[in-house]
């Protein structure tokens, strides 16, 4: 469970993102987190996976007070979530396997575990025939792919994406979305999207949270519409 308790968030140049925040996100849910630019929802990303400490209030993530955590356990506490972003973000140098074997092996786990896990992943997001291929042979959507598989992998409770359809082109974005759809039910990850997407927002209706200046202006349980680029 994801639960933000009167969450402030400012930076030091006085812009105050995010503003009194309470937001309460259950286990197996898969939000959207809209707005216009500036609004705070990277902000309110960066919250959740530790990479920014709140001012005021409380930020628990499966029982975890991310922000009051030390700084030296935030890399231990960031295997317990997934993290996909615009930017694909793989290792140029690797193969898809490696890739998503890397993130394993830096967590220690066993190597036939791995190999085990990994061919799972790459069937669960549609690439066991790009397990060979570098990421710069792949298309967009499939580095994406790979990108989300990656972050998976581990099992995450939660996973967090940022734009992750940002880059891609409309046909690409759907494909994206029924994988993120997928993983949600097959693997009963918590999703938390930001998008700018209306396209994909009208279409795969969700719960919604909305935020302007900081503040959650609206939470719509049965999806949202979003006028808004
Ligand atoms: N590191 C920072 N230092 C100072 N101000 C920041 C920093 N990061 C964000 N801000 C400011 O905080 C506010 C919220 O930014 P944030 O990135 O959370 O918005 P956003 O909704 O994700 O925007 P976008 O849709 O453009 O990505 C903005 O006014 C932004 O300029």
């Amino acid at each position: 469970m994801i639960q933000l308790e009167n969450v402030s968030k400012s930076y030091k140049n006085g812009v105050h993102a995010l503003r009194n925040i309470n937001l309460t996100i259950e286990d197996g849910e898969f939000v959207y987190i809209i707005g216009p630019t500036g609004s705070g929802k990277s902000t309110l990303i960066k919250l959740l996976d530790g990479e920014e400490i709140p001012d005021e209030g409380d930020v628990i993530v499966n029982d975890v007070n991310v922000g009051k955590l030390k700084h030296s356990k935030v890399p231990y506490y960031r295997r317990n979530i997934g993290v996909v972003f615009q930017d694909f973000r793989l290792l140029p140098a690797l193969t898809i396997f490696e890739n998503i074997s890397f993130a394993l092996e830096v967590i220690g786990m066993d190597k036939r575990d791995i190999r085990r896990r990994v061919r799972e992943v790459l069937e669960l997001v549609s690439l066991s025939d790009k397990a060979r291929a570098f990421p710069n042979q792949l298309s967009g959507g499939q580095q994406q792919r790979a990108t989300i598989g990656r972050a998976i992998a581990n099992h995450p409770k939660v996973l967090i994406a940022d734009e992750p359809t940002g880059n891609l082109d409309p046909e690409m974005s759907k494909e994206i979305m029924e994988l993120l759809e997928k993983i949600n039910t097959v693997e009963q990850t918590t999703v938390v999207m930001v998008t700018h997407d209306s396209t994909l927002v009208n279409d795969f209706k969700k719960r919604t949270i909305s935020l302007e200046e900081g503040y959650i202006v609206a939470d719509m349980m049965k999806g949202g519409y979003l006028k808004y680029d």
